[in-house]
């Protein structure tokens, strides 16, 4: 969970200063889901007797994710900003929430089912990890548990999406909330959207995975095939990394961005509107 105390929150520099650390978090989780195979039976709801045997009807991936967000439920991990849970009614923290401060409007944004269904039918047939989409070595567990942990990092990924828009939105309310009343997607798309910034991510992550894939002998030096070059192992498929941001996590952010601007007005009095059309950010 980010300290949201610290520093100003909606500055977008540190805001994308977040994103770029999650590139890493991500990666590194893929390279760890690649130790294990495919196990295809861990995303095949009722695939488990002995689930089903506990009343429990989904697959042994949601079953661990609704065992361990349970948990981090009483934990009060999800009274953070910045964490957004896969499983539905959850219990109540056994602690008081922490004060956060007030930085997004209140909103029920939560696009998880969509990450989960994108990673079941994509990331692991696509097997970005590097392997055989059908092998299972039986290690349900540590497969599920970095599923888990991959589904976490993407989730809130996505959903900073959410600090994006607001510190985009202050920046210039007068420009975005027009397209709000008028409900214009498209407009709001192209104001959100910096094709630059996506530009140099990708190729950021492209060096970051290949980097991270790569292997070292024993005394250090980089592992090279036979004809010199860096070799680079199976542990992930680095152009299904940058192809996971460029046609999923970089659009589902885009999409979080603008159903936040959406119901960035909701609740305000016509007032409360004008006031806002003639901020600009810093000039209080
Ligand atoms: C996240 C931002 O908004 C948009 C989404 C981006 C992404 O998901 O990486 C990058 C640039 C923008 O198109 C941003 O402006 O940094």
């Amino acid at each position: 969970m980010e300290n949201f105390i610290i520093g100003d929150p909606l500055s977008l520099d540190r805001i994308r200063g977040v994103l770029t650390r999650l590139e890493d978090t991500i990666i590194f989780s893929l390279i760890e889901r690649a130790q294990f195979a495919q196990n295809p039976r861990i995303y095949q709801k009722g695939a488990f007797a002995e689930l089903t045997a506990l009343g429990f009807h989904g697959s042994w991936l949601e079953w661990f994710l609704k065992e361990t967000e349970t948990f981090h439920a009483k934990a009060r991990r999800y009274t953070s900003p910045d964490e957004y849970p896969f499983t539905c009614d959850l219990p109540a923290p056994v602690l008081p929430p922490l004060k956060y401060p007030k930085i997004l409007h209140p909103n029920k944004i939560n696009v998880n089912q969509s990450i989960l269904s994108f990673y079941v039918r994509t990331i692991r047939a696509k097997g970005i990890t590097g392997d055989d989409e059908f092998e299972d070595d039986g290690n349900y567990g540590s497969a599920a548990t970095i599923d888990v942990e991959v589904l976490q990092s993407i989730s809130k990924r996505v959903h900073y999406g959410k600090f994006v828009s607001e510190s985009k939105f202050q920046d210039n309310p007068a420009a975005f909330i027009p397209h709000i009343q008028e409900r214009d997607r498209c407009a709001l798309a192209g104001l959100i959207t910096k094709p630059e910034v996506e530009k140099k991510l990708l190729q950021r992550l492209h060096k970051k995975a290949v980097t991270y894939a790569q292997d070292f002998a024993p005394d250090g030096e980089i592992m090279r095939d036979a004809n010199g070059n860096i070799g680079i192992t199976a542990k992930i498929d680095v152009d299904g990394v940058v192809d996971l941001y460029e046609s999923f996590i970089i659009p589902i952010t885009k999409e979080v961005e603008v159903d936040y601007l959406l119901q960035r007005l909701d609740g305000l009095s016509a007032e409360d509107i004008e006031n806002l059309k003639q901020r600009r950010r810093g000039a209080v």
